[in-house]
């Protein structure tokens, strides 16, 4: 089972036919990319798209490379998953997974087409039906790396409103947070469409994390260091990370399960929190270091 190792904090769509977009994410502070060949794609540029992605696919140093193919049941998926596994991203992201049947079809094609043991498949939840076998799908295989979730097209598919507080959403996201975590999966948040509202946007990112996603999915670059800032350690967390770690160590050489710090009980689960927060921390150094 793929471990999360590295920081997902801000992971950025775009269009597989836009070069302009895909020369400028180099240089750009998000911590994933996903090179699109579905929506953002019109039918008569996906071919021509297709063979951008994969030159650009192993140009982004350390950050993570996902390739949002065509669904099977169109034209271009096939093709989209050959191409994309020999490309040297790090994983293939399936549109409107719906089966564990559908992720193994996938994957029957990029072992295929010789795409690497270590390349993952991730799934972007975003139909009533995906949401309702979210759990088969975790664990379709053990190249499962983490879900999506596709808020626009679950809104369109539930027939619901997509409103700022995002209730109509509660449900889908606490299932598919619950999957990802019960099996060892990432878990991004859906995209925010409103480019002028960045308050609204910090709202959806903060609650995006409340609910415990790892962070968000973005359409704008302007967007990138608002979802870093939410998903990512702030100091003071970090700070409150080291002192109780240092503090249970203490407890635990005199004998002691528990410690009391600042007046609040503190136990091994506190400390296995702490830890995730810390290696959180050195994941993104480590990620801003290689890409300095
Ligand atoms: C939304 C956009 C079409 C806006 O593009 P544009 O008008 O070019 O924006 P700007 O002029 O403000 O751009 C400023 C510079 O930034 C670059 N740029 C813009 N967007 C991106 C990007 N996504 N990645 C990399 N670089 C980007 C521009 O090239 C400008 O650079 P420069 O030339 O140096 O000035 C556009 O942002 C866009 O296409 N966004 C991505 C849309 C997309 O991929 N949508 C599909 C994914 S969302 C989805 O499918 C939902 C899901 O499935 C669901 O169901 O919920
Ligand atoms: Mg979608």
């Amino acid at each position: 089972m793929p471990t999360q190792s590295r920081p997902r904090r801000s992971m950025l769509y775009m269009p597989g036919s836009n070069t302009r977009a895909l020369e400028k994410a180099r240089g750009l502070a998000a911590d994933a990319l996903i090179l699109d060949l579905e929506d953002a794609v019109a039918p008569d540029t996906k071919v021509e798209a297709r063979a951008n992605v994969c030159a650009f696919a192993a140009t982004y140093g350390q950050r993570e490379v996902l390739i949002r193919v065509n669904g099977l049941g169109t034209p271009w998926g096939h093709d989209d998953i050959a191409a994309a596994a020999r490309s040297g991203a790090h994983g293939i992201l399936i549109p409107k997974v719906e089966s564990a049947d559908m992720v193994r079809q996938v994957e029957a094609i990029m072992n295929a087409s010789g795409a690497p043991a270590d390349m993952a498949v991730w799934c972007m939840i975003e139909t009533p039906l995906g949401v309702l076998h979210v759990e088969e799908i975790a664990r379709a295989t053990p190249r499962l790396g983490g879900f999506v979730m596709g808020t626009s097209d679950l809104a369109k598919d539930m027939r619901c409103l997509h409103t700022t507080l995002r209730l109509p959403f509660i449900a889908a996201f606490n299932l598919c947070v619950m999957a990802a975590r019960a099996y060892g999966l990432a878990i991004l948040d859906g995209v925010y469409l409103d480019l002028s509202d960045d308050e609204g946007f910090a709202a959806a990112c903060q609650q995006g994390r409340e609910l415990g996603f790892d962070g968000k999915t973005l359409i704008h670059p302007k967007t990138i260091g608002a979802a870093n800032a939410a998903f990512g350690p702030t100091e003071k967390e970090l700070d409150w990370a080291r002192t109780i770690i240092a503090a249970h160590a203490a407890a635990e050489a005199e004998g002691k399960g528990v410690v009391v710090v600042d007046g609040k009980l503190i136990e091994n689960l506190h400390v296995v929190t702490a830890r995730q927060t810390v290696a959180l921390a050195g994941q993104i150094a480590a990620l801003e270091a290689a890409a300095a």
